[in-house]
């Protein structure tokens, strides 16, 4: 018997004045799995991730995390119940230390109350300190560890994108969501990012959706696909169904058409 999903969406949709940036939009993610969301520029991708996090409430259908209905939470309240993100531009503390930035994520989970954290009571230093060593634990497997106390900002760019990954994870998500984690990276550290990837799943027992426009990414780790144009769901399926999917290849087809107008 198949267990039941850890995410499921069922019909969901979004507008924007006229305009519906997502309609009808199903998908079931399994614990473990690794999933590819896809599609042509302004496809309704981020959106998507956007309804899943809290950022906007759906105008129709539904959103369960184990089963447990998610639309109307806030952003805060939909990390506490597992779903952590990453995002399209890098959004870390600048001015924090790689360090603070992956303590802040443990802050928003840690069992120790404001109260002991006001009045510097035993059991606060207790959390800050363990909060410490899990964060360092961390870096490590993130190899940010000689960075610790660096500002985020000087961080090379792919190691910003690590950092992110790493203060999303830090937060102990059930379902891990990455907005185009290999954005503005160059093949080598898309590759090592890729090698990371399938390493923090298998480590932490994760499941991930994954945004993606490297299509050898998304190809090369993922073992189901969706696919959406013009915010709705046009093909799911293995990477090789969708590599054949006739609508995948209009809608992408239609994409390059549509930057050599714009370039020529
Ligand atoms: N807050 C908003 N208000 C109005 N329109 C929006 C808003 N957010 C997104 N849209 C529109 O919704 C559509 C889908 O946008 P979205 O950013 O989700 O696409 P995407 O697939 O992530 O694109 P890209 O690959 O370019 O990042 C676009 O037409 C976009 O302009």
């Amino acid at each position: 018997m198949q267990q039941s999903p850890l995410l499921k969406v069922h019909n969901v949709g979004i507008n924007f004045g006229g305009l519906k940036a997502v309609s009808d939009f199903n998908m079931e993610i399994h614990q473990g799995e690794l999933i590819g969301l896809i599609g042509p520029n302004g496809a309704g991708k981020t959106t998507c991730f956007n309804l899943l996090t809290g950022v906007y409430i759906p105008t129709e259908g539904d959103i369960l995390l184990e089963g447990i209905r998610l639309n109307g939470l806030a952003p805060y309240q939909v990390t506490q119940r597992g779903i952590s993100r990453t995002f399209q531009n890098i959004r870390l503390f600048n001015e924090l230390s790689v360090l603070d930035n992956v303590k802040v994520a443990y802050h928003s989970l840690a069992k120790h109350s404001i109260l002991s954290s006001i009045f510097r009571l035993p059991t606060h230093f207790s959390g800050e300190k363990e909060m410490e060593e899990k964060s360092i634990e961390f870096l490590k497997i993130f190899q940010l560890d000689t960075f610790l106390y660096e500002k985020a900002k000087n961080l090379p760019y792919g190691m910003q994108r690590r950092l992110e990954i790493a203060r999303a994870l830090a937060a102990g998500p059930k379902l891990l969501l990455l907005d185009e984690p290999a954005a503005g990276m160059n093949p080598q550290e898309t590759q090592e990012l890729m090698e990371l990837i399938a390493f923090v799943r298998e480590r932490f027992n994760l499941t991930i959706l994954l945004i993606e426009h490297d299509m050898k990414l998304v190809m090369g780790i993922c073992e189901r696909i969706y696919v959406l144009d013009h915010g709705q769901l046009i093909a799911k399926g293995s990477p090789n169904e969708i590599r054949n999917h006739p609508k995948v290849i209009e809608a992408y087809l239609g994409e390059e058409a549509a930057e050599s107008h714009v370039e020529g």
